[in-house]
């Protein structure tokens, strides 16, 4: 798939060039540019290869020891030279997503005003809405906007309000779109929008570097992110706005408000929602069942709870042919207060705009016996989904008492970071004698299994394995919205890659070191159903796809550079 490198001119010269990360090569300049460029007398003599470059950036991440500083070793690399960070990551791509992405950006999020050094994205901040549209523009001016990823950081996986911190969260989502998509990072715009914090120890820590001010609620808030909107739709009408870790009262309903205006993508409903149903569509082929013949307890029924209940519930109407009633009666959320039943309504124990649909209509469910333990009892769940950042809740019994009625139950512990896991896999499959099929939201190690059998893979359902081929399907096709058909035709593309499809004792889903290939498939499959739906903004047809989709994504290669005084300009 690599493409010819081409030849680009360039009117921006010495130190500029070199502090440039787009267009810095570092020690690669050549002989020839080094003279055009002015970079003779400021770099050492020998011109290197990328593939030196990329051995000599290993070995000193090497040197760091705990992940937290090879993270922030290679947010240096990423701040200084684009081709090089990218080159580096894809080389070690399984090693070192977890070191820029989840779990290890978390705690780089947690401690951003701390570790701070250069900035990187766009900030947006409340106090300073007047100059919004100026401040966008500053910074797009003159670009191709393709993705815009942003979050006003309310609920940052599962470490709650970050505040301006929150910009780590974009900037990580939009590195991996570039890494596993080849979304170029040139036509990427990463925001924070800093509405406040109500973070006490972010509060009143003196090096904290956001707008210290409790986060703006209510119409001020809505007009803030509706001014932000409306400045994406003018200026980039055919951007794919990506909403990323949004709190639970906003996330669905800003999804809602905006899907049918604009390409918009809300990650942790969506992505989560399409990466779960595929592990989930993986997990029936093993137990050679239906969706619809499952009994699913989602535990933790917030953002991420409700968008996969969503998408299983309504994978269950499409290729089940059930009816939503009867597929929406086969989930039983649990949050805070124990199962969502009538009672808890009414007693006003649930969220306020929580959808009547997955609320448990039975009257002879009684309060104080509607706990996880108490549920997976009582209907003999098949499945047991954990998005509740409540770390350790899935306990021993009640792991056992999945195994007690089912065959093999399915243990999706997906709360993120690693801390935060509902059940460390090695347990969920000690407890059960290997009978439970696991997948988690952050990445672990294989666990041993009975019997001598060969390690079991643990699949990471997390929703880098399908979003950014369903956010580059999108771009490529030019869509005008990101549609529910759209978004399983992504999931069906993912979960026929599963591994356990051919191997019932393999992974529920790849690797993550195949997820450049799989989301290749992933965005081919959303692109092709786009422009058969007519969701499609292209001239070209289906058969085009494969084609288009491989000319589109951007590498990391370095291009030749000549000098030109009308070339481009910073
Ligand atoms: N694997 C993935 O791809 C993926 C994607 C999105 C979110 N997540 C993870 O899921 C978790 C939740 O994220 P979210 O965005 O939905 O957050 P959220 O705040 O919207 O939802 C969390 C829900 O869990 C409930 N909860 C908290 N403590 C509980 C407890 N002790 N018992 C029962 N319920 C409890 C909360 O009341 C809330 O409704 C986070 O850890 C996040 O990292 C994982
Ligand atoms: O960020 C991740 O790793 C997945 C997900 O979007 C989350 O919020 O946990
Ligand atoms: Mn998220």
């Amino acid at each position: 798939m690599t493409k010819t490198p081409r030849t680009l001119k360039l009117a921006l010269r010495g130190e500029a060039l070199l502090e440039h990360p787009q267009y810095n090569k570092g020690t690669a300049f050549s002989a020839r540019e080094r003279n055009e460029f002015g970079l003779v007398g400021r770099l050492p003599v020998k011109v290197n290869t990328l593939d030196h470059q990329c051995e000599r950036a290993y070995q000193q991440l090497k040197t760091a020891e705990k992940p937290i500083q090879q993270n922030e070793f290679l947010q240096s690399v990423k701040v200084q030279n684009w081709v090089l960070y990218y080159s580096l990551l894809g080389r070690h791509l399984r090693e070192l997503m977890p070191i820029i992405y989840t779990p290890t950006e978390a705690e780089a999020i947690a401690n951003y005003s701390r570790s701070f050094r250069r900035p990187e994205g766009l900030f947006l901040t409340f106090c300073n809405a007047d100059s919004m549209e100026a401040d966008y523009l500053e910074q797009t001016r003159g670009r191709t906007i393709d993705l815009i990823v942003c979050s006003d950081a309310e609920a940052i996986l599962g470490i709650g309000d970050q505040g301006v911190g929150g910009i780590g969260i974009s900037t990580a989502k939009s590195a991996v779109y570039t890494l596993v998509a080849g979304i170029d990072p040139a036509n990427t715009l990463c925001v924070v929008l800093d509405v406040g914090t109500n973070n006490k120890s972010l509060l009143d820590d003196p090096l904290y570097i956001g707008w210290p001010h409790a986060r703006v609620r209510g119409a001020e808030y809505d007009a803030f992110v509706d001014k932000f909107v409306q400045l994406v739709r003018k200026h980039h009408p055919h951007s794919l706005l990506h909403f990323e870790d949004f709190g639970v009262d906003n996330a669905q309903r800003l999804l809602e408000l905006y899907r049918d205006k604009h390409a918009v993508f809300n990650d942790d409903v969506q992505g989560t929602g399409a990466v779960t149903l595929a592990t989930l569509m993986s997990a029936v082929g093993v137990t050679k069942s239906k969706l619809s013949d499952q009994r699913i307890i989602v535990y933790g029924a917030g953002t991420a709870g409700l968008g996969i209940a969503a998408q299983i519930r309504d994978a269950m109407v499409v290729m089940d042919g059930v009816r939503k009633e009867d597929a929406s009666g086969k989930f039983y959320m649990i949050d805070k207060f124990g199962l969502l039943t009538k009672g808890l309504k009414q007693a006003g124990k649930t969220r306020q705009n929580f959808p009547d649909d997955f609320i448990r209509t039975e009257d002879d469910w009684t309060e104080g016996q509607t706990s996880l333990l108490d549920v997976v009892k009582r209907v003999k769940a098949t499945v047991l989904i954990g998005t509740s950042t409540h770390a350790g809740a899935f306990t021993r019994e009640v792991v056992e008492a999945m195994a007690a009625h089912c065959d093999r139950p399915v243990i999706l512990p997906l709360s993120n970071p690693s801390k935060l896991v509902e059940v460390h896999p090695k347990d969920a499959n000690d407890w059960t004698g290997g009978k439970a099929l696991i997948a988690t939201g952050s990445p672990f190690e294989p666990v041993k299994m009975p019997n001598g059998k060969k390690d079991y893979v643990i699949a990471e359902c997390n929703n880098a394995l399908i979003y950014p081929g369903l956010g580059f399907g999108c771009i490529l096709s030019k869509s005008r919205s990101l549609t529910d058909t759209m978004l399983i035709a992504g999931t069906r593309a993912l979960a026929s890659l599963s591994p356990a499809l051919k191997d019932p004792d393999d992974s529920l889903l790849p690797d993550f070191g195949d997820a450049p290939d799989v989301n290749f498939h992933v965005a081919v499959a959303v692109a092709e159903q786009a422009i058969e739906e007519g969701s499609a903004g292209v001239e070209w047809g289906k058969d085009e796809v494969k084609e288009r989709a491989r000319q589109a994504r951007w590498e990391p290669v370095y291009q030749e550079y000549v000098y030109d005084v009308e070339g481009l300009r910073d």
